[in-house]
Parts: structure tokens; sequence; C-alpha cells
């Protein structure tokens, strides 16, 4: 954040030095037949500080480093001044500089009370009080519809941040969840998507979430407004809007004017960034799903990750190195993506979440101080529920011709046992064998062997796993809230030190701007073909063709 390029520190140019003179060593089944420490060496258990019991191991041993490497990377961390840049994010600065703000995700999970200097922080507290009371009311049946029944079904209508977070949680969780309570998520414009929504919900028992931080998000508004039409063509009278609308937002003077009273709105502030914003008023949904409780665990979880990640020494810091492994094969190796690999089920949106809190945060090309990077950012970041990926894309991540850097997650024991854990069995097993078979892979001997003397030579090269491609793994013991609150936080903070070192803003995000002015230009013009002006052949064509062929 200090704005400067990376490429300019001294550990940088070191570790290309590295990359260039060591690489051809740094073969995993190498590196683990000549150090037999090598597991005990590059692994650490987590063991949350405080607050509710969390514990998991990150396993990076299979990793193309060795400790040179791993020390380097880690000076690069101490040039770039991470440690100075984190006690200014956890202290309130605005480091988020071209808005002008603070970056105070942490604030909303700071249970230990640390001392920070911005206005709305100590709110917080009263704000968790209203989403307590709120959802206890809902989860109990205390608060009623218009016509006197129960809730049965939420709908949050939000997109990015004030989508993917509740989504990805409720999703994870929903072990956890009031089975009673419906639980729907209505993000895009594509009118289907409200359309299929609402044909589950009965308006007299349907509460509606409205989750935007700006509240001028043009999807989200549209979308609110069509829900709220629906609603009224039943309940007819405006009055009843406060049963079934709330909002979460930091924009009151917009809430109110959409019809919401304030004692509906959950307030948060500027200071949280969209994609940081599941731990603020905008989890409503989650809380209303897992109970007020179990979203305090999760927010505690959260809280241990960031004590670990403000004092652990950098060796043990296990955000930061994630963030240094990543550095590694983003701006040496030339790898293009991150896979995000979950073994479990509930994590199915873990890598759709993670997709906007890396790619929004570090999709960038300018640093702070306004310079062209010379080097690559943030990664690709993809993946899918593990074993389902297998039959689908590892494929690729095994034979390929690109580097994929993996992380694989799972929790040991699973919240459906069913068989007697056979599933869950299987699962793990194949958990196990993937870093194994990426990492040592086989050789052409190997098939020969297996083959026999007959086998053609194509056949045989087809069957070859050049292996040396690189993993995390992470193993907890169940996927629970506070487990997940600190995974979540541990990712929040690996995205955050690289974007220190590349000396980027990873807080803003002018990236999507361009794209939506346009089109509200282009809405301006799709009525008549004469309207259309000011593109390029190919945009004028689309929207001709398009004008020709609707039917509304
Ligand atoms: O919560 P809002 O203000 O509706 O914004 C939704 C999303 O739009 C973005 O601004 C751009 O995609 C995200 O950062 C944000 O999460």
């Amino acid at each position: 954040m200090s704005g400067r390029l990376a490429s300019e520190y001294p550990a940088w140019k070191k570790l290309q030095q590295l990359y260039d003179s060591e690489k051809s060593k740094l073969v995993l089944k190498d590196l683990f037949a000549q150090d037999p420490q090598r597991f005990q060496k590059f692994s650490r258990e987590y063991n949350s500080p405080d607050g509710p019991s969390v514990t998991f191991l990150l396993d990076f041993s299979k990793n193309l480093i060795d400790e040179r490497v791993l020390s380097t990377l880690l000076d690069l961390v101490r040039e770039a001044e991470v440690e100075t840049y984190r006690e200014k994010m956890f202290s309130g600065e605005h480091i988020n500089t071209s808005e002008d703000r603070a970056v105070l995700h942490v604030a909303l999970r700071n249970f230990d009370e640390w001392k920070i200097n911005e206005g709305g922080v100590n709110d917080v507290s009263s704000v968790l009080a209203h989403i307590k009371e709120f959802t206890e009311s809902v989860r109990s049946g205390a608060w009623k519809g218009y016509t006197g029944k129960t809730i049965d079904t939420i709908v949050n209508i939000g997109i990015g941040g004030s989508d993917l977070g509740p989504v990805m949680v409720t999703e994870a969780l929903k072990a956890y969840s009031k089975r009673d309570l419906k639980a729907l998520f209505v993000s895009n414009i594509d009118g289907t998507h409200l359309a299929e929504t609402l044909r589950e919900c009965n308006p007299e028992t349907t509460l509606f979430i409205i989750a935007s931080k700006t509240f001028t998000t043009q999807e989200t508004i549209t979308n609110a407004t069509s829900a709220r039409d629906w609603f009224l063509a039943t309940a007819q009278d405006k009055a009843h809007v406060a049963k079934h609308f709330v909002a979460l937002s930091t924009n009151t003077k917009a809430v109110t004017e959409f019809g919401i009273a304030q004692e509906n709105m959950f307030q948060f502030w500027d200071w949280v960034g969209g994609r940081y914003s599941l731990w603020s008023a905008i989890g409503l949904s989650i809380a209303l799903v897992i109970g007020y409780d179990n979203f305090e665990l999760l927010l505690k979880g959260a809280h241990g990750m960031d004590k670990h990640f403000r004092t652990a020494p950098l060796e043990q810091n296990l955000p930061v190195l994630l963030a240094v492994l990543g550095i590694w094969y983003n701006d040496f190796y030339g790898a293009q993506t991150h896979a995000l690999l979950p073994y479990d089920q509930y994590l199915h949106k873990f890598a759709d979440y993670f997709q906007q809190g890396d790619m929004e945060s570090n999709g960038k090309f300018v640093t702070k101080g306004g310079q062209r990077v010379d080097y690559q950012t943030g990664p690709i970041i993809w993946g899918a529920a593990g074993t389902n990926g297998q039959h689908s894309f590892y494929q690729l991540v095994h034979q390929g011709t690109k580097l994929i850097p993996c992380d694989f997650l799972a929790p040991a024991t699973t919240h459906n046992p069913i068989a007697h854990s056979k599933h869950h069995r299987i699962l793990l097993s194949n958990f196990f064998a993937q870093p194994e078979a990426l990492a040592f892979g086989k050789t052409e001997a190997e098939v020969r062997k297996e083959l026999g003397a007959n086998a053609s030579e194509p056949l045989v090269k087809s069957k070859v796993f050049e292996g040396n491609r690189p993993s995390n793994s992470i193993l907890f013991p169940v996927l629970d809230p506070q487990t997940l609150g600190a995974l979540i936080a541990l990712y929040e903070h690996k995205i955050f030190t690289q974007g220190v070192v590349w000396g980027i803003n990873s807080f803003d995000q002018m990236g999507v701007e361009l794209g939506k002015v346009l089109a509200k230009n282009i809405l301006a013009q799709l009525e008549k073909p004469q309207d259309v002006v000011g593109h390029d052949s190919s945009t004028t064509g689309l929207i001709h063709y398009y004008q020709k062929h609707r039917k509304e």
C-alpha cells in the first residue's frame, strides 16, 4: 500500500534470481526424499488465540519452495511493510486512499474492543443487538406478516457483496439452519431470477431483505421495486410493507424514500467494503437462518483469525504464508489462476464467494501511487466442490499445460455421517489422494511397468503424470460457524497481504464502473433504431439485431 512497485524491492529481485537458478531443483519428489522433516517444517496448526475454539492444519509442504525461498518471500513482506499497513488497517487509517476510507471489516467482529478511530465503530454493538432482537422475533414466530401469519420465507435481494457472502455462508452452515425458514436469494437483474423466486413465495409469509450498501445499485433497486409491486398486488395497502420489507444499508435517505421505515433499517458504514460485508448488517439473512448465537460465533471465529494475523510472527502467520505462496506462483512461475477446492458440499459456494473477494480486491493494474505495474497482480480464482471437480476439470489440472496452484479444504468429521460415514471416508480419501497425485505424479517407468512390454508408446506417454504441481491442504475438525469465520478471515487477510506487496488498493472497485455507465446510456437508446448513436459498428449492429427480433 506504500504504492511502490513490488519489483523494486531487493527481495523481489532475489526471488527472481532464486527462481532462475533453483527452479530445476524445486522438485517435490526430491525435496521430500531429501528431508524427512519437510511436513513438520512446512505445516502449521492454527489454534484460535481466544474466543471459541478453532483449530485446523495448514499443510503447505507440497509447494515448490525450500527454506531459502520461503525466507526470501517473507523478506518481501517485510520490505513491503505489510506489518505497518496491517496496523494502519486495524487502527482505522484511511488505507483505501482513492475513496478516502478506512477498511474496517475487522471492527465488525472486534470483541476485544481494540481501540479504533473511526465514526460508527462504537455503534457496531447496537446494530448487533438490533440484529439479535429482530432475528429472534422472526425465528420465534413473534414477528407476524400483515395477515397475522408467521414468516416462513426470507428473500435477500442484493448483488455482489450484498449477496455472495450471505449465499455462501447460509449454504456452508446449512447444518445449523432453521429448516422451516426458507432462505432465497435474488441478485441478477434478469427478471427470471426474481420471477422464479417469487413462484416459491407467499406474500403473507415472506420477508424481503433489501441488501445494498449504497441503495443505488440498479439491479437491487429494480428487483426490490418489482418485489414490492408483487407484494402490494396482494397486500394492497402500502402500510403492510413495514411488516415485509427491511433494508440493510448505509444510505438512510434512499431507504426511507423507498418506503422502508427507519426502524426496519439495519445500519452499516462506508468503511465496510461490499465484499467484506457479510459480518455487518448484510449478514442479517445469515443470522435469520442459523440464529444470532451462531452468527456471533462466526464473527468470533473471524476475530480469532484477526488476532492471529495481527500478532503472529510472519513465519507462523497463516494468511501471510498463503499470500507469499500465491505471489511465488503468480509472479515468478507465471501461474494465471488459483483453484479453491473444498471437499465439503456445504462449501460449494466458497470459490464463487472468493471470486469477488479476491478478484474485485486485487484485479488492478495501477499501484496506489498511480504507476502501471510491471508484474502480475491478482490471480483468477475459481473452483468447485470435490469430488465433482475431479470428474470435470481435474484432467487439465493433472496433465494440462498450465500450472494451477490449488487449495484443498476438508473437514475431518461430516455433519451427515450416512452409511456410518462411508461417504465421508471416500470423500476424504480423494481429498488426500489428489494433492499426492498432483505433487508426485507417475513416471514413464512406472507406467511401463504397469502396462507391460507390449504397450504402445503413445499409450505410455498419455498415462504419465509429470507431477510437481503445488497445493495447500487445510484440514479442520468440523465445519462449524467459528471455523468458517476463521477460514474466511484467513483468506481476507491473505488478499490484504498480497495487495500490500503489489502496492495496489485492494479496497476500491473502479473497474466495475465503465460497464455500468455504458449500460445506462444504451438503456436510453433501446427503443428505436434511430436512437442508437455513438457506438462502434459491432455494438450498433448487436443493438439493431435485438430491436429487430424482440417481441416486447
Ligand atoms: O451493496 P451495493 O451498494 O448494492 O453494491 C453491490 C456490489 O456492487 C459493487 O459495488 C460492484 O460490483 C460491489 O463492490 C458491491 O458488493
